[in-house]
């Protein structure tokens, strides 16, 4: 936000046309010190976080040590714990995940030497309308209303061969050399989450009775999307939310938080707090497996409160299939009992849905499916 907005009581920014508030620019080191925070950060009565602390969700909490040291029983375990989990909430931890703790407490910490830096210079980063990388602050000059508590980092990530430095080229040109370093630690964190969320796939694929190696091999040539979510501290967190009411439109989120606390899902007609827990990550399905595996499995609906306490960061690496690749459940999930539910589609598609045309929540999925139905009856 240019400054001068923090001065104007929050009820004068209601007078500003859409356009204009679109235009404003919200400085999260002077958000983090407003009591009275802008009213395109209030959120509607149904969708506030309740003020007292949403009860802890028990959520699966799976071993992958015997399954990535290739003990096949061990990956049977998994796999139907995997499944279990899916049946349910779609959320669950894993643990001896095999990615090296020294790098994840690197990449959470060298979240806070871009998000500390001055706007301007985080600017540099800045997302471009209808792309879905850059530096995006409250998603300002994308809603009017509604506006997210938070600054996120998103940058594609590749697994194709030629491919191995993007991330780390990434930073080097938007954020130039004094960025190397910390571009290096990025790289090989998405690196670490490509190998991880290729292990998850055939544990999946394992879990719907497909053939082990279909979804990983589905996801090998993956155009993935990785996100540091930096909320800053909020004197009103009741107010307000870090993340709204969502289903990730991805095919599948390895998050990792920190200590702080935040992340809730919808169950049972409530929220639930999943607790940090840094050792873990916390592992969902999307919208696009939802897809993939023919409504077998459902994507799950979470978000993320603030708090006025601390910031708070998670790291969320979404796999993503290649861009023109065609998501389409396997035959083995389609028979006369369970019909093909959702159209063909690519990513790419997808994600520019998102990103142009529809503001991701709950139903975004099925917004899709009409929107591309429409498209197709048009052409
Ligand atoms: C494909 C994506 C769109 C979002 C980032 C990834 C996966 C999660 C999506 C998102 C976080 C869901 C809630 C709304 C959103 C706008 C946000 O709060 O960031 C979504 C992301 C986005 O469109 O930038
Ligand atoms: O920060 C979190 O805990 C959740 C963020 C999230 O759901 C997302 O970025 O899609
Ligand atoms: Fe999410």
């Amino acid at each position: 936000m240019a400054v001068d907005c923090m001065i104007k009581a929050p009820s004068s920014l209601s007078s500003l046309r859409e356009d204009q508030q679109k235009s404003l620019v919200f400085d999260a080191s002077v958000l983090q010190h407003e009591a009275n925070i802008p009213q395109q950060f209030i959120w509607p009565d149904h969708e506030k976080p309740n003020s007292q602390k949403s009860k802890e969700l028990e959520v699966p909490l799976i071993d992958l040590g015997g399954f990535l040291s290739g003990h096949s029983s061990s990956a049977k375990e998994a796999s139907t714990r995997v499944g279990e989990a899916c049946q349910k909430h779609g959320f669950f931890l894993v643990v001896n995940h095999g990615v090296d703790a020294n790098l994840i407490s690197d990449a959470q910490r060298y979240m806070d030497l871009f998000f500390e830096l001055p706007l301007s210079k985080k600017q540099r980063a800045q997302r471009k309308a209808g792309e879905s990388c850059g530096y995006a602050s409250s998603f300002t000059g994308r809603f009017s209303s509604k506006l997210p508590w938070k600054e996120t980092l998103s940058f594609r990530f590749s697994a194709e061969e030629n491919s191995s430095n993007m991330v780390e080229d990434y930073f080097k040109n938007t954020m130039g050399q004094e960025f190397v370093r910390l571009g290096k630690v990025y790289q090989e964190y998405c690196n670490a989450m490509n190998r991880l969320s290729l292990g998850i796939m055939e544990l999946l694929g394992m879990s719907l009775g497909v053939r082990q190696a279909h979804f990983k091999e589905f996801f090998e040539e993956n155009n993935s999307i990785m996100r540091l979510n930096y909320y800053p501290r909020c004197l009103k967190p009741e107010l307000t939310l870090g993340t709204g009411p969502h289903c990730d439109p991805t095919s599948l989120t390895i998050l990792h938080q920190d200590n702080v606390g935040g992340l809730e899902v919808f169950v049972d007609n409530e929220w639930r707090s999943i607790a940090p827990n840094s050792s873990a990550f916390v592992v969902n399905i999307g919208d696009t497996f939802m897809a993939l595996s023919n409504g077998r499995y459902k994507s799950c609906l979470h978000r993320a409160v603030v708090n006025n306490k601390s910031p708070r960061k998670s790291l969320a690496f979404f796999l993503c299939p290649k861009k023109d690749k065609v998501v389409s459940s396997p035959e083995e999930l389609v028979d006369e009992n369970n019909p093909r539910i959702y159209p063909d589609f690519t990513w790419s598609t997808f994600l520019e849905f998102t990103q142009k045309h529809y503001r991701a929540d709950m139903n975004t999925l099925q917004a899709f499916s009409i929107w591309v139905q429409q498209k197709t009856s048009r052409t």
